[in-house]
């Protein structure tokens, strides 16, 4: 939504799916019906990116040349190669022809103790292999039951978005831990409050180019609650899980600026 009383030009929305780790080889079947109902008029109002596990990010990146469809992968090592075992690096995430890197996933957070620090060196990575970081935040239910949720966010904001961010390089997704996946969603006064510090904060740091950067929403996002949302200010766009795994309801979703 564009940012009301700004005279600069709205980031153009985009709906992001994370697929987490789902998908085998025949999922390329579901992109390609994405790829079918991302028609011209679409492709002149949203962005649409599609983040599939690793074993797919070639796949999915040759299948969507020439379509539109953006193909990110979920997370990235900070170094560029080396002994380490079982990651990829952003250059090996470039190399297959995706675009956009997740970074900062609260489950990879929790499952791989990640760090703002460990986010912020990935975020890092990410511009060096020329790709654009989709950065995770957001608190967890203890964490907006305390009333901490502005500054739980303040704090992963500075310490896991580097300096040298741009519009052009980074999209921020705020996504409440407890909203994933649980079907719960935060109130619509809820996610505009954050939203707009979020904003604020970006603009505070980075200027103009603060106010050019997309903040995606994230949490239990479905085509049926996609429309209200998505109108929210400050809200660019979604990060979504469950509902994106098939076509009809990530481009349902989609549906919501057509
Ligand atoms: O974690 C998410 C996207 O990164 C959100 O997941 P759900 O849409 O399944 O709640």
């Amino acid at each position: 939504m564009p940012i009301s009383g700004s005279a600069l030009p709205s980031p153009k929305p985009m709906i992001a799916g994370n697929w987490k780790m789902n998908g085998l080889k025949a999922s390329a079947a579901e992109l390609g019906q994405i790829m079918a109902g991302y028609g011209a008029d679409l492709r002149g109002k949203v962005d649409l990116a599609i983040c599939p596990p690793a074993t797919q990010l070639t796949t999915f990146a040759v299948v969507a040349l020439g379509s539109r469809v953006l193909i990110g992968a979920q997370d990235c090592h900070a170094k560029a190669s080396g002994a380490h075992t079982g990651d990829i690096s952003a250059e090996m995430v470039a190399d297959t022809g995706a675009t956009h890197v997740i970074v900062g996933h609260s489950e990879r957070r929790t499952d791989h103790a990640e760090t703002d620090a460990t986010v912020h060196a990935k975020a890092e990575a990410a511009w060096r292999a020329g790709l654009v970081a989709i950065l995770c935040i957001g608190e967890t239910e203890a964490e907006r039951r305390g009333g901490t949720t502005l500054s739980v966010v303040d704090t992963q904001l500075a310490g896991s978005v580097p300096e040298g961010a741009t519009a052009a390089n980074l999209v921020i997704a705020y996504e409440p831990v407890w909203a994933i996946g649980t079907g719960l969603t935060p109130s619509n006064a809820d996610i505009a409050e954050v939203h707009a510090h979020i904003r604020q904060r970006l603009v505070k740091r980075f200027g103009a180019e603060g106010e050019g950067m997309r903040i995606l929403y994230g949490g239990s996002v479905k085509p049926s609650n996609a429309g209200e949302i998505l109108k929210i200010a400050d809200v660019d766009g979604a990060l979504v899980g469950g509902a994106s795994l098939k076509a009809v309801d990530f481009l349902g979703i989609a549906a919501a600026y057509a």
